[in-house]
């Protein structure tokens, strides 16, 4: 597996493993995550792309391995449908469980576009705006490690460009560590510095995307990576080497 870029490690795994009905998912999972990294995380569906992330949220407790799993202390994790809570106003849910922080919540909503719109009800807001909230949400706690599973899944391709925008510039502001769960290969180019494909078990593909900031699909780079990934995904269900 390629190292990350120096400086500090925020997430190390070793030898992680989960079972379901005897069926190993992760098996032997070693993974790196350096401070501050954006790394996107594909992987055919049904590879254990989600349960490593709730592994690494702490969420599984059923996970073994001769390793440890070490994460950040500040964790937040962010899914594709953006789980707030209905009888609750804006602002409450971005504040949720956070005492004192509505300052800091109304400033998240602000960040995200959403000023004005904290005593909304979520169902009065449009998918795209609840999952922007949900991501006020994310960050609202400072987190040091941001999971993500599939966050834009369930958006139309215009939200979806717009959040992306959104989430890069959220990333530049707060610097995270930001894993990134997506089906979509042009997703992961765009938005990640690394990118990792999970297959049989283990992290199969780790490449590190060397394009500018601003990128874009007419650049010959992005194709490159775009093909390298596409390529390793469908090895990834036929059995054969990339
Ligand atoms: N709670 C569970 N009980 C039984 N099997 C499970 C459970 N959670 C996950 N699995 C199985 O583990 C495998 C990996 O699931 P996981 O959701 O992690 O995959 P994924 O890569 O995120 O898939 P997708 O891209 O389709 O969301 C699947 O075969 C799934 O059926």
């Amino acid at each position: 597996m390629a190292a990350h870029a120096g400086g500090l490690t925020a997430v190390r795994v070793s030898s992680l493993e989960r079972r379901f009905a005897a069926q190993p998912v992760l098996d032997g999972l070693d993974l790196e995550l350096g401070a501050g990294e954006f790394v996107a995380l594909l992987g055919q569906s049904g590879s254990g792309k989600s349960t490593l992330l709730r592994a690494l949220a702490g969420l599984d407790h059923d996970v073994t391995g001769s390793g440890e799993i070490t994460t950040p202390e500040r964790v937040s994790v962010a899914f594709q449908d953006s789980r707030l809570l209905p009888w609750l106003r804006v602002l409450d849910n971005v504040v949720l469980g956070l005492a004192g922080a509505r300052r800091a919540g109304a400033e998240a909503l602000a960040e995200v576009g959403l000023a004005g719109r904290e005593r909304a009800w979520p169902g009065e807001l449009s998918g795209g705006e609840q999952q922007r909230v949900a991501l006020a949400r994310s960050l609202v706690a400072e987190p040091e490690l941001l999971l993500a599973d599939e966050p834009f899944g369930a958006l139309d391709a215009l939200t979806r460009i717009r959040m992306h925008g959104l989430l890069r510039e959220l990333y530049q502001r707060h610097r995270p560590t930001v894993l990134l769960v997506t089906h979509d290969v042009d997703e992961a180019v765009e938005l990640a510095d690394r990118v990792l494909v999970l297959e049989a078990g283990r992290i199969a593909v780790d490449v590190r995307i060397d394009l500018p900031g601003s990128r874009s699909l007419r650049d010959p780079g992005f194709h490159e990576y775009r093909d390298l990934l596409r390529h390793a995904l469908g090895a990834a269900t036929t059995g054969a080497k990339p």
